[in-house]
């Protein structure tokens, strides 16, 4: 490179360019302007401003808390198990109040069991015996409910048995009759409180309205006509579900109660709360319905451990959130990014009606400024 070249690099730097305007007085390219002007604008109110509210960001940073609570009694006199009553304590699992419980609908309750021998269920085609020897001690019964003591039970004339087991005795009882067992399981009332919190901008946010009182609290019930109630019967969420009570309460099942928010955080918060309620277990398969065994552990009068079994059918309520949250964001109009635009389209159009170079001189629509 010569020295020359050299020294126009290097002080090339430091020269300053002013910008040269070009007036035109031609009117099509003066209306061809401003209608990009007016289609740009258009497009950033309407589009940008209007329908995509793409000044707004949404805040991912929420923090939720959902708190159930759950109210109702069920009384039932049958001649197989007596006097039965049951409030919440006795039907809602766990007591915690969390934003997944179960409420029992139906059960098969055995009582009085304890570690002992008895006979293995009938049924078990694993526990058929003829003799001794087809209960090998110490085994567990596949499919069963114990360890076989190497003994064969036989009741029949017909010389058919049944192995001897050591288990909770007696075994759990047959299963439940067609009529539900919490009967009143319809009508109780689930209480859902839920708190939002925009951390990012402190704002808090709940779905009981600042003005609901306690009275209103006891008396209100979610519905069409108050929608913004939040205690809902048992009954109406499994048919907002689209279920029926008395079907799902025999076999149990699992359902979603979506809360949507809706937040806007422009100016004041505004936020729409929207309901929705559907059904998460498949009730038409094999396996269908929602239960599971659990036992309450006691001691007899001699200090001999005893439980309660209880295989409880229900209904396990899940509350779900889904949050909206959209704020202005700090927002930049690429104020660059569009003169650029509209400047090199108009050096096209400029470009393409002659007035450039040596052409601006012979054009009088064009004039330099
Ligand atoms: N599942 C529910 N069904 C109907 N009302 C309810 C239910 N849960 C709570 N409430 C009522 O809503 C109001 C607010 O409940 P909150 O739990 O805040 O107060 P509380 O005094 O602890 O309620 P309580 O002692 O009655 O359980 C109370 O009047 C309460 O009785």
């Amino acid at each position: 490179m010569s020295q020359v070249d050299c020294r126009t690099l290097c002080f090339s730097i430091f020269y300053y360019k002013t910008q040269k305007y070009l007036l035109t007085t031609d009117i099509r390219v003066g209306l061809l302007y401003r209608l990009t002007q007016l289609g740009i604008l258009l497009y950033l109110l309407w589009w940008v401003f209007l329908e995509q509210k793409s000044y707004q960001t949404i805040d991912n940073s929420i923090e939720s808390s959902v708190i159930s609570k759950i109210k109702g009694t069920s009384y039932r006199n049958s001649s197989d198990s007596g006097n039965n009553f049951w409030d919440s304590t006795d039907f809602v699992l766990p007591s915690l109040g969390e934003n997944v419980f179960f409420i029992i609908t139906n059960l098969i309750m055995t009582p009085n069991q304890r570690q002992t021998t008895c006979a293995e269920s009938p049924k078990n085609p694993n526990a058929q015996c003829s003799q001794d020897s087809d209960c090998p001690k110490g085994k567990s019964v596949i499919r069963g409910n114990g360890v076989m003591t190497g003994n064969c039970l036989i009741a029949g004339g017909d010389g058919s048995g049944t192995c001897e087991i050591f288990a909770w005795c007696p075994l759990e009882n047959s299963p439940h009759s067609k009529k539900i067992v919490l009967e009143n399981a319809e009508n109780f009332t689930i209480y859902v409180k839920n708190h939002i919190r925009f951390s990012k901008f402190n704002i808090s946010k709940t779905n009981l309205r600042e003005a609901q009182s306690k009275s209103y609290l006891k008396s209100c019930r979610f519905g069409p006509d108050s929608m913004d109630c939040p205690i809902f019967r048992v009954g109406n969420l499994v048919n907002y579900s689209g279920n029926n009570f008395q079907a799902m309460a025999k076999d149990g099942g699992v359902i979603e109660i979506q809360m949507h928010w809706d937040c806007n955080l422009d100016f004041t918060t505004v936020c729409k709360l929207h309901y929705s309620f559907h059904r998460l277990d498949n009730s038409n398969s094999v396996s269908g319905g929602y239960n599971f065994r659990f036992a309450r552990y006691y001691q007899d009068a001699n200090g001999v451990e005893l439980r309660k079994l209880m295989k409880v059918y229900g209904i396990r309520f899940d509350v779900l959130h889904l949050i909206l949250a959209s704020i202005s964001a700090d927002w930049i109009i690429p104020c660059s990014l569009r003169d650029t635009v509209i400047s090199l389209c108009f050096s096209c159009i400029l470009h393409h009606h002659g007035c450039h170079g040596t052409a601006l001189h012979q054009n009088p629509s064009c004039v330099e400024v």
